[in-house]
């Protein structure tokens, strides 16, 4: 097997009236993130960095903002998806590290819940997947509370 590397981001704007989902995991807050599907900030990137690790483009290409298939939908699809292209490819991913960028709600508290789901929806052991965040010292977009960014890379095996 021969390792590939991919990365993915993504941002996501608060809103008033929206769930708060990162990761998998329904965390209790003020505000939601915007967005077509449920916009689950750290599953996109996450579905980013196995697309570009398969350079299989990227999570609009799979699962188009144009199609109202796709309004208010469970980014948990996305996920299994991005896992069935590993699959298919015949490989299997060595690990995942995505990083969560946001003042608020704090994330380490959380952070086994999300492994946890991640896990289970990539069908991989939790060691192979990390969850971590970061504030941006109140700076930016981020610091400003107006949205979420996140991170993540990932190696993925395939067959040379
Ligand atoms: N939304 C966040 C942001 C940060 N954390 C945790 O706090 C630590 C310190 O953050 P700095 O930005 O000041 O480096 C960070 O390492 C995380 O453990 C968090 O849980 N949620
Ligand atoms: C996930 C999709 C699905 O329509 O919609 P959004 O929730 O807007 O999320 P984004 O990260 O902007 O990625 C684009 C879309 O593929």
């Amino acid at each position: 097997m021969i390792p590939r590397i991919g990365t993915g981001f993504d941002v996501h704007a608060m809103a008033e009236g929206r769930p708060m989902i990162i990761c998998g995991v329904t965390i209790p807050f003020e505000k939601g993130l915007a967005g077509h599907s449920d916009a689950d900030v750290g599953i996109h990137a996450l579905c980013d960095a196995i697309y570009g690790a398969l350079a299989e483009g990227d999570i609009g290409r799979h699962f188009p903002p144009s199609e109202n298939t796709w309004k208010d939908a469970d980014s948990a699809r996305f996920l299994r998806h991005a896992a069935e292209r590993i699959a298919a490819r015949g490989g299997r991913l060595a690990n995942a590290d995505v990083t969560i960028i946001c003042e608020r709600p704090k994330i380490t508290p959380h952070a086994p819940a999300m492994r946890a789901r991640l896990a289970e929806l990539l069908g991989v052991g939790i060691d192979a997947i990390s969850v971590k965040a970061t504030t941006t010292e109140q700076l930016g977009f981020t610091g400003r509370g107006e949205g979420i960014a996140a991170q993540a890379a990932v190696i993925v095996l395939v067959p040379a």
